[in-house]
Order: C-alpha cells, then sequence, then structure tokens
C-alpha cells in the first residue's frame, strides 16, 4: 500500500489527539472510581442516588471517551508503522510497545474494576485507588521519553533529577489531598459542629 507524502503526518498528528484523549478519560476515570467507593460512606439513600450517577458516568466516560481515544491513538500509531516499518527493528520502539502493552492492560483492569464497582463488589479502597491513579503518568512520561529521546534515552543525574521532580510532585498532590480530608473529617467531628 503507498501513502501520500503527507500521511505520516496526519497518522501522526490523529495520534498524538488519540493519546491525549486515551489518557484523560484513563485519569478521570480512576478518580471517577475514588468519588464511586467513598460514596459508601453517605447516607443509605443519597449513596443509592450517588452510586447510580458514578456507574452512569464511569460508563459513559470509558465507553464514550477513553476507549475511542486508546483506538484512535492505536490504530494511527499502525497507520505510521506501515508508513515507516523501519521503526520497528529499533530499541526505542520495542521498549515503547512493552509499555503500551502495560498501558492496555491497564485499561483492561479499569474496566474490570469498573464492573465490580457496578456490582458492588469492589474491594479497593480510596486510597489504594488513588495510588492506582499514579501509574499511568508513570507510562505517560516513559513512552513520552522514548519516543523524544528515542534511542538516546537519557540516563544521566538530569532524567533522575527529573524523575524524582515529577514522583515528588505525584507525592506531594497525595498528601495534601490526605491532609485536606483529615482536615474536615476533625472539623466536621470537632464539638462546635455538633452543638
Ligand atoms: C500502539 C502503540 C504505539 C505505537 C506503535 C506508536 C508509534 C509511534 C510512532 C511511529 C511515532 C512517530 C515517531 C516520529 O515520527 O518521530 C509516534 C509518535 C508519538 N507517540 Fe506513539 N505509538 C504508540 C503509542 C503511544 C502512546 C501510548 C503514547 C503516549 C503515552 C504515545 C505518544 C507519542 C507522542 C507524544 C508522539 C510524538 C513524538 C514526536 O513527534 O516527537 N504513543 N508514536
Amino acid at each position: 500500500m503507498t501513502f501520500p507524502p503527507e500521511a505520516y503526518l496526519w497518522f501522526k498528528t490523529l495520534h498524538i489527539v488519540g493519546v491525549v484523549v486515551w489518557f484523560a478519560g484513563l485519569f478521570y476515570l480512576v478518580r471517577l472510581f475514588i468519588y464511586h467507593v467513598e460514596a459508601a460512606d453517605l447516607e443509605p439513600t443519597v449513596k443509592k442516588a450517588f452510586e447510580e450517577q458514578y456507574t452512569l458516568m464511569e460508563r459513559r466516560l470509558a465507553n464514550i471517551i477513553t476507549t475511542p481515544g486508546m483506538i484512535l491513538a492505536v490504530s494511527m500509531a499502525v497507520g505510521l508503522l506501515i508508513t515507516q516499518p523501519s521503526w520497528l527493528n529499533q530499541a526505542w520502539m520495542q521498549a515503547k510497545l512493552a509499555l503500551v502493552a502495560g498501558l492496555i492492560a491497564y485499561h483492561i483492569f479499569c474496566y474490570r474494576l469498573m464492573g465490580q464497582l457496578n456490582r458492588g463488589e469492589c474491594s479497593w479502597s480510596g486510597r489504594q485507588l488513588r495510588a492506582l491513579n499514579e501509574l499511568p503518568t508513570l507510562f505517560l512520561v516513559l513512552v513520552v521519553m522514548l519516543v523524544v529521546f528515542k534511542n538516546q534515552f537519557p540516563t544521566g543525574a538530569a532524567t533522575w533529577l527529573i524523575v524524582g521532580l515529577v514522583l515528588f510532585m505525584a507525592a506531594s498532590i497525595q498528601f495534601y489531598a490526605r491532609w485536606r480530608r483529615l482536615r474536615l473529617s476533625r472539623q466536621l467531628e470537632s464539638p462546635l459542629n455538633n452543638g
């Protein structure tokens, strides 16, 4: 099959659009799972309404945004490889494909969690889900580094500094959110609030 010269750039444009949509969906989906799990602490009538709403939002997000984003990213990537098959012989591309396989496994695992949540069988806590939601960040940073640096993947001090900074930022966000939740629950328990 022969493609016009600009086809590669079109595939790449749509590939990047697909990747952005896919990741937006993955990040928001697990955030919804966290709210869904934490709705269990609400009063029974409110809890039921919230759980139904989260179930609906999760299904729509997964089926209308996240999965189509993945299909667009992967199908355009296939277009890129058909137009330039020599990429497949390069180490960075093989490493990237291994990471993408991990990302697709994560995507499928999210669907499994969604099914368990909808049936009220999910055993994951909000805290565990928050930690899980950091996993795609790691995939994202590594894959983007691979496509940018290719076979010159950096392993020097600057790389570890940047990776450390990204991890530090992710951990700080987690700690801040935890501190805010603790403060809120203490405020609610305070005698002043109980009259
Ligand atoms: C099926 C799996 C994938 C394959 C086969 C694939 C393949 C490719 C190829 C061949 C390019 C063009 C490289 C160039 O022209 O320099 C590319 C670009 C890119 N890919 Fe992927 N990709 C895949 C998945 C992903 C994922 C999951 C991400 C994000 C986490 C991603 C992010 C990017 C980015 C940001 C670019 C643009 C890089 C640039 O122009 O410098 N790709 N991809």
